[in-house]
């Protein structure tokens, strides 16, 4: 018997917005996905070719992009800092939009201007599109890699920028920085591993096609 299919999702907050959208892609978790006593991590579905597991954001991208999980949702800041060859990422989902930012504390934020500086400490999730940004602009990033509460770098003297995600900007005003540059903007996104496109095309072709109408029935509404 062919193996199920393996839809990867993310615990955190992008979960609230993915479930609805998998129930409308006639795609349901068993009822332990929703009990938070059990400590399963894979769930079988109300589809008897597909379980679904549940991991960190970050893990999601790593599951798909090695093969371990054939398709899952994920923000696209996750997707850009990893840059794997192996994950296509055919739909973007219209939701989860926040951007990548730059921040430092806002009494210096005025004075700061990056093109008189060779070089920079940033605390951030993301030393990838750190150094890939700050390169652009001709500076050499030295990255402090935390994997949250970024804003307390600068106040405690870990490193005087950060690059985080910012909404509505409140976590930033809240510890008294600055947004100063916006690397990229981010939504969540449909990935699919490209083996699995191939080897699984019946099953997957279909599915990326319900999650694009979805996504442009959504886009419509909006
Ligand atoms: N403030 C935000 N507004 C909108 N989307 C966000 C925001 N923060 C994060 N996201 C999106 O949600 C994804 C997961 O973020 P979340 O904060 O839940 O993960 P986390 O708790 O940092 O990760 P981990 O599971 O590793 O602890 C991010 O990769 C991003 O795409
Ligand atoms: O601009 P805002 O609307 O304030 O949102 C930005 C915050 O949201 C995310 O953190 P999250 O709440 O997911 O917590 P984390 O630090 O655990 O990642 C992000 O890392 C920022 O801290």
């Amino acid at each position: 018997m062919t193996q199920p299919l393996i839809f990867a999702i993310p615990k955190g907050r992008i979960l609230d917005d993915a479930l609805p959208l998998l129930a409308q892609a006639g795609i349901e978790p068993t009822a332990n996905f929703f009990d938070k006593a059990d400590r399963s991590l894979r769930f079988g579905s109300n589809r008897n070719d597909m379980d679904l597991i549940r991991v960190r954001a970050f893990d999601v991208a790593t599951f798909v992009a090695h093969g371990a999980a054939h398709i899952g949702i994920v923000g696209s800041d996750v997707i850009d800092e990893f840059d794997y060859a192996d994950l296509y990422a055919p739909v973007d989902l219209n939701f989860g939009h926040c951007r990548l930012s730059v921040a430092e504390p806002k009494e210096r934020a005025q004075a700061d201007t990056l093109s008189h500086m060779s070089h920079v400490r940033v605390a951030t999730k993301y030393p990838n599109l750190t150094r890939r940004y700050f390169a652009s602009l001709g500076v050499q990033a030295e990255c402090v890699k935390l994997n949250g509460a970024m804003e307390l770098a600068p106040s405690l003297g870990l490193a005087h920028h950060i690059v985080d995600l910012v909404e509505s900007g409140r976590t930033l005003k809240q510890n008294g920085l600055e947004e100063t540059a916006e690397i990229m903007p981010v939504s969540a996104r449909l990935i699919v591993n490209r083996t699995a496109l191939k080897t699984r095309h019946a099953a997957l072709a279909p599915l990326i096609e319900r999650f694009r109408d979805l996504a442009e029935a959504g886009k419509a509404a909006a």
